[in-house]
């Protein structure tokens, strides 16, 4: 490289490193100022007036001042998560996008839950030990925040619990939809199935009503499936997954496993390879999958961010790629698996016995 072109790329370099630390320092806003709008209600009342709102209206019918809240709109629409569309009157009005209805309280796409639980103090506390986590003698962040780990700390505290329920939930719509659309004939020869980790039962619930033929199990801690709806075709039972899993044809694993380090997830992975028959049984595993370099797709900054969310939420959980869930997998003693990417963060893995 010749001399001047060497100084035009390190300026270029300069001004880059310049206008990307900002983003850094203020990185937090955007999540604090998209919390803020679920909690004033903005995308529910836009979805209520049913057409496209002026700034007037939006204020009175929030009970908010009109400048701030022309600010906090200016900022949405900036990062097209409103858009401004003319009233029938003629006047500027604010409009809803697809992804400003993931900031509704309720429906089949809301998100709120998840970004309610991802912005609350209990959640947000451990990010700022998170060089504890990294320390060779370090602890969990999470732990150094909370003084006990995710798990205790949700048992002990059932509104964080349902909280953490309802915004797994949230994703659950998401992937239960991607994976009937990229996955056809999953669950067919399958007479039952068993949630390892269910949560608040969202996803076994929309399991057996796209798929009627499957009677399922909602198998989670005792503290969970205590307070877990009652749903047709589902029994809630209560239990450790390191200890055993209910029987079944297969068992389906979503978003459990990165929560803990790869010995762990042997045990976890065992334990479902017993619950399940030796001959047609089979385990699925909903999880990301880390890309090697050449694979990255537009999900890929997600699911490195998602591995950051996991490394300050969990003690032990990593995301992990392709080579590291065949270790697991092995180690836990599947003879083979499929993989498959379907539209979301999560990719569909099937084990053998
Ligand atoms: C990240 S959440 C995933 C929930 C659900 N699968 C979903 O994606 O909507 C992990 C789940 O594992 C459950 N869990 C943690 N430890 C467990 C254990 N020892 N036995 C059974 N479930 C456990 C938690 O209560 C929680 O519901």
């Amino acid at each position: 490289m010749e001399e001047t072109q060497r100084e035009f790329h390190h300026e270029e370099e300069e001004e880059h490193a310049d206008i990307n630390i900002w983003k850094y320092i203020m990185g937090f806003s955007e999540l604090a100022v998209v919390k803020c709008a679920i909690d004033l209600g903005i995308a529910d009342a836009i979805e209520s007036h049913g057409r496209p709102i002026t700034l007037s209206d939006l204020s009175s019918t929030l009970g908010c001042a009109p400048s701030p809240l022309y600010r906090i709109m200016r900022f949405l629409m900036h990062r097209g998560i409103f858009k401004e569309k003319l009233t029938t009157q003629g006047s500027p009005g604010y409009a809803q996008t697809p992804l400003s209805r993931r900031l509704m309280r309720q429906g089949e796409h809301s998100m709120a839950a998840l970004i309610l639980l991802e912005s609350s103090p209990v959640m947000l506390a451990p990010w700022l030990s998170l060089s504890a986590q990294v320390l060779a003698n370090g602890t969990s962040s999470f732990e150094k925040a909370h003084g006990k780990d995710l798990w205790s700390y949700t048992a002990a505290n059932p509104d964080h619990s349902q909280l953490f329920n309802e915004a797994m939930a949230c994703d659950a719509r998401l992937v239960v939809q991607a994976m009937i659309q990229g996955c056809p004939g999953l669950f067919d020869g399958l007479s039952s199935l068993v949630d390892v980790g269910g949560g608040n039962g969202t996803t076994i619930k929309l399991l057996v009503k796209a798929c009627p033929w499957l009677q399922g199990i909602n198998f989670d801690l005792p503290h969970v499936v205590s307070v877990a709806a009652e749903i047709s075709g589902v029994e809630n039972v209560g239990g450790d997954m390191f200890e055993s899993v209910p029987k079944a044809d297969a068992a389906f694993i979503l978003w459990v496993l990165h929560d803990w380090a790869d010995k762990e997830c042997i045990q976890i992975l065992k334990k479902c390879k017993e619950a399940i028959p030796e001959d047609k049984g089979k385990v699925i595993i909903v999880d990301a999958v880390i890309q090697e370099q050449e694979e990255m797709d537009k999900l890929t900054d997600a699911r490195l961010m998602l591995d950051m969310v996991i490394m300050a939420h969990t003690t032990t959980g990593k995301e992990r790629t392709l080579k590291e869930w065949g270790f697991v997998l092995g180690e836990a003693g599947f003879s083979r698996y499929t993989v498959k990417p379907i539209r979301a963060m999560q990719s569909v893995i099937v084990a053998f016995p």
